[in-house]
């Protein structure tokens, strides 16, 4: 089971305390870059804008999107175009997600998680692998998601998990019990996977 942290009715400021905390004690560590991936869909945003008030040496920041749309960075449901509008302003870099063979090893994964358990855009249908040989792949959700009915592109489960630690935000009620049944062992979605495969610590804020 991964060592997970669970910290309840947290603000996005409380959040963004946290990703301030974290990056700060990264920063510290090495002269380089510090590498995180981050997810898309709605949640993050908010936190990212209150993350990138804090005081710190945003140029050495490179961000990953964990997983986009396939749509163009200037449509709505841009996960790349949305992090970049945010994050490129303030100096860091933001990678566009393309396939490709190798990806770092992140200082930090942080993710989101929908409903049905998908996390990144590792939906169930897709069946994510913790042996998957490929870092990134292209997958087509099914169902697909109402509310972003497109193809997708992602990072696989080792990709997430070659993280330092990984951060979840959850938050609804219906999330929170997917997400506990796969902290549990009591479900196989891809959250679940994830979960198995992690040794490193994991922090969830509801
Ligand atoms: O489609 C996606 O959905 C998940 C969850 O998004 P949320 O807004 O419900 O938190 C997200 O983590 C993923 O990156 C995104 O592409």
């Amino acid at each position: 089971m991964a060592d997970a942290t669970i910290i309840e009715n947290a603000t996005d400021g409380d959040i963004a305390d946290w990703l301030a905390q974290r990056l700060g004690e990264a920063f510290a560590a090495t002269e380089g870059p510090v590498t995180i991936t981050v997810p898309g869909g709605s949640t993050p945003f908010p936190i990212i804008e209150q993350l990138l008030t804090r005081d710190l040496d945003w140029s050495r920041l490179v961000v990953w999107p964990g997983d986009d749309r396939i749509v163009p960075e200037d449509h709505e449901a841009s996960n790349t175009g949305k992090l970049r509008k945010l994050f490129e302003p303030a100096g860091a870099e933001v990678v566009t997600l393309t396939i490709m063979e190798q990806v770092p090893h992140f200082d930090l994964a942080w993710l989101g998680m929908g409903a049905d358990g998908h996390i990144a855009s590792l939906f169930p249908n897709t069946d994510p692998k913790l042996d998957e040989p490929r870092s990134i792949l292209r997958l087509t959700p099914d169902p697909l998601p109402p509310e972003a009915p497109f193809d997708r592109i992602s990072l696989t489960l080792p990709s997430l998990l070659a993280s330092d630690q990984i951060l979840f935000v959850i938050r609804g009620s219906d999330k929170r019990t997917v997400f506990d049944q796969a902290l549990a062992g009591k479900s196989d979605l891809p959250v679940a996977r994830l979960l198995a495969g992690a040794k490193q610590p994991v922090t969830c804020f509801t």
